[in-house]
């Protein structure tokens, strides 16, 4: 079988993920594991801290993470790909080394990888291929040898990820008192990262300012705030936005933040807004707290009516994308040029991080990119 169902070479997927804690006495182990040599200061890891107590000290992603291996698991079965699905996180069991370890004691030797980040950037992309390359020399340092991994494309501009947002924000708008509906912004909100970093994601020199990170956001949002304007016949305002800064406050990050914004929304008479997460691929800590709670706080203080849309989470529009991805990618390590979809103008994502993108501070060893020491 050389056709497009056709998986090999690749043996199994793994979905990676950033992981969370499941319990309160999780939370100061956990929050240990993401800072680790990242100098966030101890303030701001409290502040972290008490976000995770306020929901019983469980993180929302783990169950998520669950959901959305069911959605694959099925898709793959109803699809009759039959492809194994593992998962695996950086900051919190079950760790990626783990299944790492058990994904090459079962032989496996060829792994497509999933990240549940979309975009590019050191934080959504280079970080989880510097921990699979962590990963990989743990296992080789046991004596192992672990299978080669490839980290799938980024998926932003994938219909089956830019679709159930669009969904999503439509069932928002339509939740709002239609006397103020029409004139809802759209604030389009993703994590903030350092404008140095920003500015220095995708491969160098193929974006401008804010680089491929702020880039592939503002197309999303475009595509997204154009979708609904074809479906409503209404143009919403919208603003790219940002949220769950850190790091010291002397270190430029992305801005506006969501609450500064829902301010100035605010100011300049906006009736109504709709919060929409463009950045995050489920309903996580940063959706959970920093905008269902802390941002809808201060949008009632404000008297502003807001809602906040669905992100893709386990929708099989989703899971059907990333089969897609899969053996997109399958075909082209066998030779084959297979459709790549994408909506809008950037195209698809290359498939291999060319050398240097999106570098990080201090130069570590990252797998599955042009300069990985274990393609
Ligand atoms: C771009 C981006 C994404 C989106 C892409 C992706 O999804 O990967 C993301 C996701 C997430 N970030 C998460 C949690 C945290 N991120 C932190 C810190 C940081 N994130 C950053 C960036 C991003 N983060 C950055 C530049 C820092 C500063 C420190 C550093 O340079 O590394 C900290 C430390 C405390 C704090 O400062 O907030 C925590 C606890 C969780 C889990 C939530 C849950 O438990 O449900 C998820 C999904
Ligand atoms: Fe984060």
């Amino acid at each position: 079988m050389s056709d497009l169902r056709d998986p090999a070479p690749y043996d199994a997927l793994l979905l990676l993920s950033f992981g969370g804690p499941e319990g309160p006495d999780d939370v100061v182990p956990f929050l240990e594991n993401v800072t680790r040599d990242r100098g966030i200061p101890t303030e701001r890891l409290k502040e972290v801290g008490q976000h995770y107590f306020l929901f019983g000290g469980v993180s929302p992603i783990n169950d998520q993470n669950r959901a959305l291996l069911d959605a694959l698991r099925k898709d793959f079965a109803d699809h009759a790909l039959d492809l194994p699905v593992y998962w695996g996180n950086r900051n919190w069991a079950p760790y990626l080394t783990d299944t790492l370890r058990e994904m090459t004691e079962a032989g496996h030797r060829r792994v497509a990888v999933l990240a549940t980040s979309a975009y590019a950037s050191y934080s959504g992309c280079r970080q989880y291929r510097e921990n699979l390359a962590d990963a990989i020399a743990a296992l080789e340092a046991e004596g192992l040898r672990p299978p080669r991994v490839d980290k799938l494309r980024h998926y932003f501009n994938h219909p089956g990820f830019v679709r159930p947002m669009i969904e999503g924000v439509l069932a928002s708008l339509a939740e709002l008192p239609e006397e103020i509906r029409a004139g809802a912004h759209l604030a389009f909100t993703t994590h903030s990262v350092p404008t140095a970093a920003a500015d220095t994601s995708g491969p160098e020199e193929e974006h401008g300012e804010g680089g491929a990170y702020v880039r592939q956001h503002l197309e999303v949002a475009r595509l997204v705030a154009g979708a609904v304007r074809d479906e409503t016949g209404i143009e919403h305002p919208w603003e790219l936005v940002y949220q769950s800064r850190s790091g010291a406050p002397h270190i430029p990050w992305l801005e506006p933040d969501i609450c500064d914004h829902l301010q100035t929304l605010h100011d300049t008479g906006a009736p109504a807004a709709v919060m929409v997460p463009i950045g995050f691929v489920s309903d996580h800590m940063e959706v959970l707290y920093d905008l269902d709670t802390e941002a809808t706080a201060k949008a009632a203080e404000l008297g502003l009516p807001v809602r906040r849309s669905a992100t893709v989470g386990a929708d099989p529009r989703f899971a059907a994308a990333v089969r897609d991805l899969l053996l997109e990618r399958a075909a082209s390590e066998r030779g084959i040029d297979a459709e790549r979809c994408a909506l809008g103008t950037l195209g698809a994502s290359h498939d291999l991080c060319p050398v240097g993108c999106c570098p990080a501070r201090n130069r570590r060893p990252a797998a599955a990119g042009a300069d990985s020491p274990y393609a």
